[in-house]
């Protein structure tokens, strides 16, 4: 998967988030989205991904040479980001079944596979809204890594983990990266070490929260 971005800005309302940024997010390459809170790094990977539309500038997309419109990239899109939600009246086992209809797992991997990946054997018929915070932020990185999709996009990823669940989002995240367009936005190292590009989002014009 690849994004073309010219001439991109969103604003909101009068405010401007961000503007002029022209970049091409290449097809297996990770590029962290850094910045301070509130300059917009979520407004940008919203825009990016085509679900907020770009106020000026274009976007386009291609796979494997091959143009994809906009309204054909959410199935083929990954995303965990602390503002998504679960369903939370599932359980985990559950919640896999429901959610791999609408976004299969990768070849090979199964919900009884990624409860094991996940740590999370003794807890498959619990119900999602019991879950510990740490738990629900590994399973949201667990179905973005492991869906069969070849954009991915990482918000935040290590919200609410401890240092056992930071070194399982480094292991799986490394292990899931090969052929896919993968952009983090972050402001801890951690999160993004293994991105081979940094794109700052202050250089297009974006402030810190105001
Ligand atoms: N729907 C919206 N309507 C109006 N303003 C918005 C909307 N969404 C975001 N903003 C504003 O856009 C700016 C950027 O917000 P955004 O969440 O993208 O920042 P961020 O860099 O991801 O922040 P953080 O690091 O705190 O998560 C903020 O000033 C925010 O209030």
């Amino acid at each position: 998967m690849q994004i073309e971005a010219h001439g991109l800005g969103k604003r909101f309302v009068r405010e401007w988030i961000f503007r002029g940024l022209t970049h091409t997010f290449r097809p297996g390459t990770a590029t962290a989205i850094l910045g301070p809170n509130g300059a917009g790094k979520s407004t940008l990977l919203n825009t990016l991904s085509g679900q907020l539309l770009a106020s000026e500038g274009t976007l386009a997309y291609s796979r494997d040479g091959q143009k994809v419109a906009v309204e054909n990239v959410p199935p083929l899109l990954a995303y965990a980001a602390p503002y998504l939600e679960l369903i939370e009246e599932l359980t985990l086992t559950e919640l896999l079944q429901f959610h791999i209809r609408f976004k299969p797992l990768r070849p090979g991997f199964s919900p009884a596979r990624l409860i094991e990946l996940m740590y999370l054997d003794k807890s498959r018929h619990k119900l999602v809204r019991d879950f510990s915070s740490g738990m629900k932020q590994r399973l949201k990185l667990a179905l973005a890594l492991y869906s069969h999709a070849p954009l991915l996009l990482l918000d935040e990823p290590t919200t609410n983990l401890d240092r056992a669940g930071v070194a399982w989002y480094q292991e799986h995240v490394r292990a899931t990266l090969a052929g896919r367009l993968v952009l983090v936005s972050s402001n801890v190292p951690e999160e993004y070490d293994f991105c081979q590009e940094q794109l700052n989002i202050t250089d297009f014009g974006a402030q810190a929260a105001r």
